[in-house]
């Protein structure tokens, strides 16, 4: 394997380099680089590890050939185009947890900042004035804090507001009975939200769903006075409504931290005396940037090296230990997708539904990857750089029906993968086990049992169970000069269906494929190659 490089394009502690490089990744860093620089350079890296500055667009992803994972330091990945990496099979992950309890201290913090107006204080103290009168502040104490989203960020935030003594409300539209009442919070629909909540606080990603969830609408439903505290997308708030609010005073206070535009070096709400602004500061803690930065280090590395994945966007989990055990499985189902995929594709062209059965010690195994790795085998005809990142993407896209079934009863193998793929005219299934625990072999096609290692090039012939056959079909490859390195033979009944499987030096060229297909006994010959 040749060495994985990886780009470093944003400001990340240099914990996340040192980690890289033990690890035997080369490292680069190199920050602030204009859009077109760094297009012109992405074709060289496995791996691009970044935080919100560097915009991962559908065109730098076009120049990245050879990009295979994209590192999130931290949480937000609305500025990486998720669709393009995936439908170029690259894998995006983040590090959902690193910076959690940092962004939610500074939302507390700017609760406090905005209820005691403490920037604006602090800035005419030390202009000389000492305006006692000026700044009279709201005590938080028995006030309402109203929640809008309550995961990692939102939970950690009602529960210091609840030891502040407030009243904590939340809406989120995944948050279970249980865990609301696990987190001491009372759940709410968005309109009670707004009609009761004296302080609302923003923790949701920045999806369509949550574009302009403040706007004018919202906040004429809040109650007057209302104060607003966003520490998680700029484009959650329609900032012209907002300050619309601020100035006929339906709203008394904001604290922004994110805004629709950053860098925000010019931007309308600045002007009002009662909100307070912070540059995206949320994550900006030593002990965050150190945490984000070491944890998507070593996913890379991991990801890069092991195959190992976390954290993944648009890709199922593989842990560490998982890894190793599993990657002889990738490499089982993705040999049997691609001998499904082209028996089909030969033969009837589209592909309706497929069905993934595990039996055996494959059974008890993490399936969503391996369900992955055999649709990247089966899709391998009809997609250039497929993989699995995009194949369960991509058998969506094309209305391929995806069915996984674990087999809970004693298997004739002690681990075996069945792929059965349904086009128009028929379904084939195609089975297969690991031979010393590591090996992938094929062990039955379409209901026949037959015993045979994956080849590079392959030929697969249906004929009638006559005698006769073996003899012809061996003299067509000889006086076509090609070698059979391994001939495996199987019957469903005598005198029936029968198949022979062979394994050849080089691929079999169109003709003697025609001079095979025209043998007496013959049904199809299909070149299959893995
Ligand atoms: N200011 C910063 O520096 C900073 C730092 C970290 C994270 N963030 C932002 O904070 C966001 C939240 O982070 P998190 O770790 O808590 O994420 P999370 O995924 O743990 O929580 C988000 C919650 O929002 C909920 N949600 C989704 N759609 C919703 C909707 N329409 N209405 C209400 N709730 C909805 C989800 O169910 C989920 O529980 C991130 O997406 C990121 O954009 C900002
Ligand atoms: O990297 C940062 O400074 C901000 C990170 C934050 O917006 C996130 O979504 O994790």
């Amino acid at each position: 394997m040749t060495t994985p490089r990886v780009l470093i394009a944003d400001k990340l502690s240099p914990a996340a380099v040192e980690i890289f490089r033990s690890r035997g990744i080369e490292a680069d860093v190199k920050t602030g680089l204009a859009p077109a620089e760094l297009r012109a350079i992405i074709g060289g890296y496995d791996g691009l590890a970044v935080r919100s500055a560097t915009k991962v667009t559908a065109e730098l992803l076009a120049e990245a050939k050879r990009l295979r994972v994209v590192g999130r330091a931290g949480i937000g990945v609305d500025n990486i185009d998720v669709k393009a990496a995936t439908a170029r099979g690259v894998v995006v992950m983040n590090t959902p947890h690193g910076n959690a309890i940092t962004t939610a201290e500074h939302a507390i913090a700017l609760m406090f900042a905005l209820a005691r107006q403490i920037p604006e204080a602090s800035a005419s103290t030390k202009a000389g004035k000492w305006e006692k009168n000026r700044f009279m502040g709201t005590e938080l104490f028995g006030k309402t804090l109203g929640v809008i989203g309550c995961g990692n960020i939102g939970s950690i935030v009602a529960d210091r507001a609840i030891g502040l003594k407030m009243k904590v409300i939340a809406y989120d539209p995944f948050l279970s009975d249980a865990r609301a009442l696990e987190l001491g919070v009372e759940k709410v629909d968005l309109p009670e939200l707004f009609a009761r909540a004296d302080i609302i606080t923003l923790h949701t990603p920045l999806t369509e769903a949550t574009r302009n969830l403040i706007d004018a609408r919202a906040i004429a439903r809040m109650k007057k006075g209302v104060r607003i505290i966003n520490c998680a997308r700029g484009g959650l708030i329609v900032e012209e409504d907002l300050a619309a609010a601020l100035r006929s005073g339906h709203v008394a206070g904001a604290a922004l931290d994110v805004f629709e535009t950053e860098p925000a070096t010019d931007n309308p709400l600045f002007s009002f005396e009662n909100v307070v602004c912070t540059p995206h500061l949320g994550a900006s803690t030593t002990e965050a940037q150190e945490n984000v930065a070491l944890q998507i280090a070593e996913q890379m590395s991991d990801f890069l090296l092991t195959g190992a994945v976390a954290n993944a966007i648009n890709m199922p989990s593989v842990s560490a230990e998982e890894a190793p055990r599993l990657a002889p499985y990738m490499a089982l189902c993705r040999n049997l997708g691609a001998f499904a995929g082209q028996l089909s594709v030969a033969r009837d062209g589209g592909f309706r539904k497929v069905t993934i059965e595990y039996e055996g010690q494959a059974a008890a195994l993490n399936h969503k990857p391996l369900t992955a790795a055999a649709l990247s085998g089966l899709l391998g005809p009809l997609m250039e750089g497929v993989n699995m990142v995009n194949a369960p993407v991509a058998a969506r896209e094309r209305g391929i029906e995806v069915a996984e079934t674990v087999h809970d009863r004693p298997s004739e193998y002690q681990t075996l993968v069945r792929i059965s793929v349904t086009t128009d005219r028929d379904t084939r299934g195609v089975a297969g086990t690991l031979f010393a625990g590591h090996r992938p072999r094929i062990v039955e096609i379409k209901g026949i049992p037959v015993e045979a290692d994956f080849a590079h090039h392959m030929l697969y012939v249906t004929n009638k169970d006559q005698p006769g056959f073996i003899g012809r079909f061996g003299a067509v490859l000889a006086e076509a000069g090609i070698n059979i390195a391994t001939l495996h033979l199987g019957r469903a009944e005598k005198g029936g269906d029968a198949i022979c499987l062979v394994s050849v030096d080089e691929p079999v060229p169109e003709s003697v494929l025609a001079a095979v297909r025209a043998l007496p006994l013959v049904v199809q010959a299909t070149p299959l190659g893995f």
